[in-house]
């Protein structure tokens, strides 16, 4: 999960793409990056840290031009070494920067492949390379002439979408031609844009959450559609096909659950009315397993686990309380790179209030449960602040499986729900009683506040990979990468996390 935003504006559009940037900081923290297109020219900066440390003035002065795109990354593939900041760029054909959202699966071989046919040499291990490569080739290969017409750039999305397997949505800016955004064709990942009436004309943004159109000042106008491309050109006039032949949507869970903002909308269902939803799913639950009566109070794990709880207090009857207050500054930490730096972060981030707790039954909200660094933190910060009886509910079922399109679980032995049953994660968060809730209802959920949508990616859940080509023996180098690390002086203690050993020299052909 990361954050992308792409730009076209009959003005300067340094400050919009970093202003769009900060709105969707939560979706990465460890990079970010902005490349603009100015009189044939690329300007761009990237670097690790948040947004705001990662562009001083000087920089933005440099960013010039009036379209461009943004990133704000927290690494899938690769490390979270800086080269491996977005966008990427790649000088041919026309000159090519990308931002991607989302996991490729098949990156590997795309990568030789690229190296041994299309004669490309890839210079980082990052996923999103390869994607901008293997764009850059198709168009390459589409072209005749000087000119790129929106059919050409559509022919080669569409060559693109049949060659790349997994989770992506990404924007591309095409030197003096135009700004692409793309979605793959099992709709995993969100995109959408919006548009601004200006004194000039219409302008144009295309980002990863509607809450960055918003922001700025856009109408949201509707998602990217699976498997769709939509193609801003240099007279500003948008083109749209749908570039893939089996297209379906499967919007992933868990930014409903956790990843987007609550107040972005995706595929048409606001996310926090989704986790009202989850709030209220989880309350039947709990009176279904009989703990109901023996709450006094109810209390989120603050931020984002607060829509469910509310709805959770209110159905339950219960009083709904903040016993936690969390410190603003610092920022997610299920997205930090290293599990000390995560531990360390949860006690620094979340304090409680010692007269909430004394001698009460507390039921403990969060919206997910992954590695259990924070429920364990928290059960026990709540047992110490003198709680009676401390009981945990999380409005997602246990995390199973890694999730590949995405997000950053890449091992299983990670997960605290692996091989466990629920009384030994109970245990091992040393709850009094832990409560998850059911995919069907997670995913009623969803579907409650959008019935249009009806299938989704929830493999981290139910282990049913959506693309269908996710194989034990790819999971297995996944855990192994993250497990032997390839040291590319990055930052946490698992950085260069899922980082595959490629050697083109010893690949048979
Ligand atoms: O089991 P774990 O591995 O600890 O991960 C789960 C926790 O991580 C997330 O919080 P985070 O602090 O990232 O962000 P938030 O403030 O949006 O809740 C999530 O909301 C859970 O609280
Ligand atoms: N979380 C993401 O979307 C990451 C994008 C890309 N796979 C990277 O590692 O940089
Ligand atoms: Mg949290």
């Amino acid at each position: 999960m990361c954050g992308i935003v792409g730009v076209v504006s009959h003005q300067p559009v340094n400050q919009l793409l970093y202003d769009a940037l900060l709105l969707l900081q939560h979706r990465g923290q460890d990079a970010a990056g902005i490349a603009t297109n100015h009189s044939s020219m690329f300007s761009m900066h990237k670097a690790n840290g948040l947004v705001r440390d990662v562009f001083r003035t000087r920089n933005m002065r440099s960013l010039m031009g009036n379209s461009g795109i943004g990133h704000c990354r927290y690494p899938t593939a690769g490390s979270s070494s800086e080269e491996e900041a977005q966008p990427f760029y790649v000088n041919a054909p026309f000159g090519i920067t990308l931002a991607h959202n989302g996991n490729l699966t098949n990156w590997e071989q795309l990568k030789q492949d690229m190296f041994k046919n299309d004669r490309r040499h890839i210079n980082t291990d990052s996923d999103s390379e390869v994607l901008l490569n293997v764009l850059a080739h198709e168009i390459q290969k589409a072209t005749t002439g000087y000119s790129l017409e929106p059919s050409t750039l559509f022919e080669a999305v569409t060559v693109l979408n049949r060659r790349v397997e997994g989770g992506y949505a990404a924007v591309a800016q095409i030197a003096d031609v135009g700004l692409l955004g793309f979605r793959d064709p099992h709709g995993i990942r969100p995109l959408c844009y919006g548009i601004l009436e200006g004194e000039q004309g219409t302008e144009y943004m295309l980002a990863s959450e509607s809450v960055a159109l918003e922001g700025a000042g856009f109408r949201f106008v509707r998602d990217v559609l699976p498997g769709e491309a939509v193609f801003i050109d240099a007279e500003n006039k948008l083109h749209s096909r749908i570039c893939a032949d089996n297209p379906s949507l499967n919007p992933c869970v868990f930014e409903y659950v956790y990843l987007a903002r609550p107040d972005s909308v995706i595929d048409g269902a606001s996310v926090y009315n989704t986790r009202l939803k989850m709030g209220e799913y989880l309350a039947e639950k709990i009176k279904r397993e009989g703990l109901a009566d023996d709450i006094d109070v109810v209390m989120p794990i603050p931020d984002s686990s607060r829509p469910a709880a509310i709805q959770l207090a209110l159905r339950l009857g219960k009083e709904y309380r903040e016993g936690f207050i969390k410190n603003r500054y610092i920022g997610r930490t299920f997205i930090m790179p290293g599990q000390a730096l995560r531990k360390k972060s949860v006690r620094q981030k979340l304090n409680a209030i010692g007269d909430e707790f004394k001698g009460k039954n507390v039921l403990l909200v969060d919206d997910s449960i992954v590695r259990g660094t924070t429920s364990r933190e928290i059960v026990q910060m709540a047992r110490d602040s003198g709680a009676k009886k401390v009981i945990f509910a999380s409005a997602a079922p246990p995390v199973l499986y890694p999730n590949v399109y995405g997000i950053d679980m890449p091992t299983r032995d990670e997960l605290i729900a692996h091989g466990r049953t629920v009384e030994e994660v109970c245990k091992e968060i040393t709850a009094d009683a832990l409560v998850y809730q059911d995919l069907d209802d997670l995913k009623r959920s969803i579907s409650d506040v959008n019935p249009a949508l009806t299938s989704f990616e929830a493999s981290c859940f139910d282990g049913k990979y959506i693309t269908g080509n996710v194989s034990a023996d790819y999971l297995d180098r996944i855990e192994n990468a993250r497990h032997n690390p390839k040291d590319k002086g990055s930052t946490g203690e698992d950085a260069g996390r899922t980082q595959l050993n490629l050697n083109y020299a010893t690949t048979e052909a």
